[in-house]
């Protein structure tokens, strides 16, 4: 740390920069006069232990001072008198600590000083994963795939990041929801505010409304303590309400209240407090057919809805499949220390084949399991764990006619082939023109 002493009698000056110096990490600098440390203040100091009494200043104007320059600085204010009204004054203007001048000075400044130097690595640490967290979540680097929907999804994410407007995110499991919600907030202008993700399946009814307003002692059986709730805890930040669409009608109702008016109540309270908060929330369920259904307000839909972003199920882009794949072994390679490994024809063959049913999230995992199981330098198909269902047990769960059935199955070949309809027309056995067709139709 950059430590300056401000200290009008030598002697005593020289004695404290003395003692501290027996810290060799710190710079030390001396100065007699409040005027002489005020104009060094460029240099930036951690750390000022300033002398109440300066011939030229009062400690508090330079304190004053001090603070206007740079709020960040820290003050120790040492002096001559133990009065309680000025130590009070002086930390209510922003002084660290107040230290008298007797015997145990020299002591409790390196004790003050040792735990600043604490704060101030935490605060470093703080500063660096914060940095961390955003590259980490910066969209591209972040998100894999370069098929059509998602190069759409990173306009979208841009957009909404650049804005305060409600995202909802839909789509299956595993399609990467909760990472988008990530990437939006840690690219807005909340990033260095909390990020609070909140499964409302994970948590009892009856207990949703607590997790997510609060509540006071004793407001039901077993509040032992004052809470408070994930709006709070996110305020200046983004909250993310994931399978949104599963929240029972009554909190449906009061989480409509809360977003209409800006304000919570915790429970036991009735006290309003205004809330500052981003919401993003998913669902992998189709809101506007539990809208249709009766099973979810309208009301609160439009008011949810916001800025829609729909996330394909995994077997929709086939062209990220692979893209995926080789990101996640490369990241597997990185983190385990090991060579990179390539993907063999018949492994890439068998991973497009594949239907996916629990999307990027499985195929992660299927990655990390085959190049655990990989001895040489090659990740082949036999490495693969596929053990869920076939792609037509996965097809078939989807109820669809027997005209959609067909659409989807040419739709799939047309993906996998690269839109080759001789070849596709060839390997399905149908006429070219039937391909041909359903093109016109514009339903392919
Ligand atoms: N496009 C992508 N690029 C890289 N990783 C991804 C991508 N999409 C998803 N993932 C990874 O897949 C896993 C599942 O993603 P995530 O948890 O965001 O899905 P989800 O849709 O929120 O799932 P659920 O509905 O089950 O909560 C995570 O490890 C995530 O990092």
């Amino acid at each position: 740390m950059r430590i300056f002493i401000v200290e009008d009698d030598p002697f005593y000056g020289e004695l404290l920069a003395y003692h501290l110096s027996q810290n060799p990490d710190d710079e030390l600098h001396r100065f007699e006069t409040g005027r002489d440390c005020l104009n060094h203040l460029y240099m930036n100091p951690s750390v000022i232990c300033l002398d109440y009494s300066l011939p030229d200043l009062s400690g508090e104007e330079v304190l004053r001072k001090i603070k206007t320059a740079n709020p960040d600085i820290r003050v120790v204010v040492i002096s001559g008198q133990e009065n309680i009204q000025t130590a009070i004054a002086l930390l209510k203007l922003g002084a660290t600590d107040y230290i008298v001048k007797d015997d145990d000075t020299r002591e409790r400044l390196w004790i003050c000083l040792n735990n600043l130097r604490q704060q101030e690595g935490m605060q470093k640490t703080i500063s660096h994963l914060q940095e961390e967290v955003g590259r980490k979540y910066s969209i591209e680097s972040a998100i894999i795939g370069n098929s059509p929907p998602i190069r759409k999804t990173f306009s979208i994410i841009e957009k909404a990041a650049a804005s305060k407007i409600t995202v909802s995110i839909s789509g299956e499991t595993g399609t990467g929801k909760e990472l988008v919600a990530k990437a939006i907030h840690y690219n807005s202008p909340r990033r260095n505010r909390p990020f609070v993700a909140i499964n409302i399946t994970a948590i009892p009814k009856e207990l949703i409304e607590s997790e997510l307003f609060g509540h006071e002692k004793g407001s039901f059986t077993g509040a032992d303590f004052k809470r408070i709730g994930m709006f709070e805890e996110a305020s200046g930040g983004t909250l993310f309400l994931d399978e949104v669409a599963d929240m029972d009608p009554g909190m449906q109702a009061k989480l409509l209240r809360a977003l209409q008016e800006m304000e919570i109540k915790r429970v036991g309270s009735n006290k309003p407090i205004s809330i500052d908060v981003r919401l993003i929330v998913a669902t992998h369920k189709n809101l506007n057919e539990e809208v249709r259904a009766g099973t979810f307000r309208e009301d609160l839909y439009y008011r949810l809805l916001g800025l829609p972003i729909q996330l394909p199920p995994l077997r929709e882009r086939s062209t990220d499949i692979i893209l995926l794949a080789r990101h996640f072994m490369k990241e597997y390679c990185r983190e385990n220390h090991r060579e990179q490994l390539k993907l063999s024809a018949e492994a890439q063959r068998n991973l497009l084949a594949y239907a996916w049913p629990g999307n990027v999230r499985e195929l992660k995992a299927v990655i990390e399991l085959a190049c655990v199981m990989a001895d040489g330098d090659t990740l082949e198909s036999e490495h693969l764990q596929l053990m869920h269902n076939s792609p037509v047990d996965v097809m078939l769960s989807e109820d669809m006619t027997l005209k959609e059935y067909t659409h989807q199955i040419i739709k799939r070949y047309l993906e996998k082939y690269d839109r080759n309809v001789v070849l596709v027309a060839k390997k399905l056995d149908v006429g070219k023109s039937t391909i041909y067709r359903m093109l016109q139709d514009n339903s392919l």
